[in-house]
């Protein structure tokens, strides 16, 4: 992994995926290498804090996704990255305080998190949560209908779902079965995180968010949840995952690593910035180039 002090870096090329063809320009002393990037998500200064509590958690991060984009984002236990990410998703438990979010030239947060989901936006959580009494097969074909619905395209009866969702299953390696259980209920946090990829297979997004997809997952699991991704991938789809560990950035090929600090250490990264370089950085994330 190199470090760079910028924002603007290279994509890697990640293998699996075609992507339009690369140009070169110069970034800090570099030459890199960048697509014709199409901005997909904007995210200017955001801030927000915890509602029950009035905590400010995230104090003004800065970000930007473009199409095709495979984003890491990595930092400490308890730094926000997940908070990051449901306050995209539009979480209850977390109020905006400031700045701005762009999702495919629309103010994202404005919308209901349902639309946001219907926009395009898919996230899966660290920890999913159990649906009793709902079967996983009926679940899926409603969030999918009420996907097509949102496109303007025919909606699905059960006899066609069936076929597209058994594809589905085999790109993730799973078993038929899951589909009659109930939403997580009883599933083994390696099942749980395969089911959110399946959620993703199923649904489609223009960007998704992972959290820590890895955790928890043994060795094939991690590569059968990475193969699935890279295959969901194309040049026009985007990933914002966040993660601890290295062997998933290997597998998926970020083509940015953003490091997440807290806010302690935000000052003193200001601190060390302005006398080092004579720049201030006033942004909650850092953003370092990765490649293999
Ligand atoms: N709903 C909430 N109620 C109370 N505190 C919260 C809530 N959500 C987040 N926090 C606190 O905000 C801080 C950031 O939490 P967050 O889950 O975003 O961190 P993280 O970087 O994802 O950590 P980890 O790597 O351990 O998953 C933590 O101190 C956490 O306890």
């Amino acid at each position: 992994m190199a470090l760079s002090l910028l924002i603007h870096c290279s994509p890697t090329v990640n293998p699996l995926r075609r992507s339009p063809k690369p140009t070169l320009r110069r970034v800090n002393h570099r030459v890199c290498v960048a697509s014709a990037a199409t901005p997909l998500l904007q995210v200017n200064d955001l801030r927000a804090k915890i509602v029950e509590s009035n905590v400010d958690i995230l104090h003004g991060v800065n970000l930007t996704v473009n199409q095709g984009e495979v984003h890491a984002i990595m930092g400490k236990n308890g730094s926000g990255k997940s908070t990051f990410a449901k306050v995209l998703v539009g979480h209850p438990d977390y109020e905006v305080t400031g700045g701005s979010v762009v999702f495919k030239g629309e103010n994202l947060l404005e919308m209901e998190p349902e639309e946001r989901s219907l926009a395009g936006l898919f996230m899966s959580f660290q920890s999913p949560v159990e649906i009793p009494g709902v079967s996983n097969d009926l679940f899926l074909a409603m969030a999918y209908n009420a996907r097509m619905k949102k496109l303007g395209r025919e909606e699905v009866g059960p006899i066609e779902f069936l076929p597209y969702l058994m594809e589905k299953l085999q790109l993730v390696n799973m078993k038929a079965d899951f589909l009659n259980r109930n939403v997580n209920q009883g599933f083994s946090g390696g099942e749980r995180k395969r089911n959110e990829i399946l959620q993703l297979a199923v649904l489609g997004a223009d960007l998704a968010i992972l959290d820590e997809i890895d955790s928890g997952l043994d060795v094939d699991a991690l590569r059968d949840v990475a193969n699935a991704v890279n295959r969901i991938l194309t040049p026009e789809k985007s990933l914002l995952m966040i993660t601890h560990y290295r062997r998933i950035l290997d597998l998926l090929n970020p083509t940015h690593v953003h490091v997440m600090v807290t806010f302690n250490l935000l000052l003193i990264f200001n601190i060390i910035a302005s006398f080092e370089f004579g720049i201030c950085m006033i942004h909650g994330v850092f953003t370092f180039d990765y490649w293999n």
